[in-house]
């Protein structure tokens, strides 16, 4: 099998540099665009595409034999270059003579800068560096959901402060829906976990694995009992209280939540969990909720009268800021229909699931990813090299060797050129020649990707 990093596009680039390149050093970024719905980016996943595909003797013989076949089959010439891929095996046992420098897994980077360079550590293979491009761009995603998951957590922050005094419960606030959306058990692996960089609040299984797996974090996540409209709609529609009696029968302790729009959300909360089942939804403690699950109709619209149902039935108290609170045996998640791009009740009765908005209704585009060569090197003299398209100055690219670092008033910022100094540089060297040299764990993760101060400041 071939290694993901495999590129077709790549296959044949080795053949095109001028004669004696003896280094190519390359860097991804997340442009920067004018007017940008986002303006910083969490920097989140290398760890695990290291760990996966480039570390360790990754170029067996074999490897070479079935690529070679392969591209002769597809090229319909012999371009595949198995020399070069031989003397990676002979000179450097099979692991990759490529040097990654990047920024620590979490932090959260204004957009424009630098976020990792690549390049090669022997002069025999500055095709290398390109050639790993394909798979080092599929960074775009992981850096997406988290960034995303943490505009969310903003917005969620601000309006938990306005309108409960404190942040408490911030980190539960927004579930990940999103599995059953995304295209690959990879995808909601790495997307999965990229949510959990911000909250610890999710149905993605595969991303608490990659967070054990991959970012030694025994449970990066939680959840609760849940209903489906399946459990609900298999007792028939005169059934819907036996079936939401049978959710509080069988999960007596610990919070349950119902989905309760299979016929009529207004009705099901009034009289069947404001009437017919009351007593029952009353005599469930604080940490044991019911949290009653609309998942249709207009999210605002359906969360406000449901909201006032349940107020007129159970009641609400005012909180030390003066909003108001249903009592704390009752919650109310909507997971339907929350999309980044969306009245007296505090925010602490509500809980938040996203789906597909949250790890899948992005592209590379949304941060505007790219990889750049910016600097190469012949006969051992550097140049600076860059693109500069003149039907599309934003894609211009930086030049030279580059290096990150926080000026004198406190911003980040990319050195270019390669006359940064050294002991300035935020990149750190995590990849060497197989090897990786610095490791990140979720819990280091979470501590950078916190939110600012000013992210916390109260709704204007
Ligand atoms: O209702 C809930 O309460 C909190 C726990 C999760 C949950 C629902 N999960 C879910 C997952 C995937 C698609 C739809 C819903």
């Amino acid at each position: 099998h071939h290694d993901a990093s495999d590129g077709v596009f790549h296959i044949t680039h080795y053949k095109q540099y001028p004669p004696n390149v003896n280094r190519v050093y390359s860097y991804f970024e997340c442009r920067r665009r004018k007017d940008a719905q986002f303006n910083e980016v969490v920097f989140f996943g290398l760890q695990y595409l290291l760990k996966k595909y480039l570390t360790g003797p990754v170029i067996t013989e074999e490897k070479i034999q079935e690529a070679k076949v392969f591209y002769q089959l597809h090229f319909k010439q012999a371009v595949f270059d198995e020399e070069g891929w031989r003397q990676v095996l002979e000179k450097h046992d099979g692991r990759l003579p490529i040097r990654i420098k990047a920024v620590p897994e979490g932090k959260i980077i204004p957009r424009g800068n630098v976020l990792f360079t690549v390049e090669n550590t022997d002069p025999d293979f500055f095709w290398l560096t390109n050639y790993i491009e394909t798979m080092l761009v599929q960074m775009w995603y992981p850096i997406t959901v988290a960034t995303i998951s943490r505009e969310f957590k903003k917005i969620l922050a601000k309006h938990l402060k306005a309108t409960s005094g404190s942040l408490e419960g911030l980190d539960f606030k927004l579930h990940d829906f999103g599995y059953r959306g995304v295209s690959s058990q990879e995808s909601a692996a790495l997307g999965g976990a990229a949510h959990l960089v911000n909250f610890c609040s999710t149905d993605t299984v595969a991303g608490l694995l990659m967070a054990q797996r991959y970012y030694s974090c025994p449970m990066a996540g939680f959840s609760i009992p849940a209903a489906e409209h399946s459990t609900i709609i298999s007792w028939g529609r005169s059934r819907e209280k036996e079936a939401f009696e049978r959710l509080l029968d069988q999960f007596p302790s610990g919070p349950v939540s119902v989905v309760s729009d299979s016929y009529d959300i207004f009705k099901a909360c009034k009289y069947i969990w404001g009437d017919k089942l009351k007593e029952r939804v009353m005599e469930r403690s604080e940490d044991s909720a019911l949290v009653i699950r609309p998942d249709s109709g207009d999210p605002a619209e359906t969360l406000i009268e449901v909201i006032k149902i349940l107020e007129e039935c159970f009641g609400s108290s005012l909180n030390s800021v003066g909003y108001k609170v249903l009592p704390s045996y009752l919650r109310i998640i909507q997971g339907d229909g929350i999309d980044l791009n969306d009245e007296g009740w505090s925010a602490e009765n509500v809980f938040f699931g996203c789906g597909s908005a949250l790890l899948q209704k992005l592209n590379r585009d949304t941060l505007h990813c790219a990889f750049k060569c910016s600097y190469v090197e012949s006969n051992g003299k550097g140049m600076d090299v860059y693109k500069q398209p003149v039907t599309d100055p934003s894609k211009g690219s930086k030049r030279g060797r580059l290096s990150l670092r926080r000026n004198s008033d406190g911003f980040i910022e990319t050195v270019e050129r390669g006359v940064g100094k050294p002991e300035e540089d935020l990149l750190v060297t995590v990849f060497e020649n197989g090897t990786i040299l610095q490791e990140y764990s979720l819990d280091d993760i979470r501590k950078n990707a916190r939110l600012w101060e000013e992210d916390l400041a109260p709704v204007q």
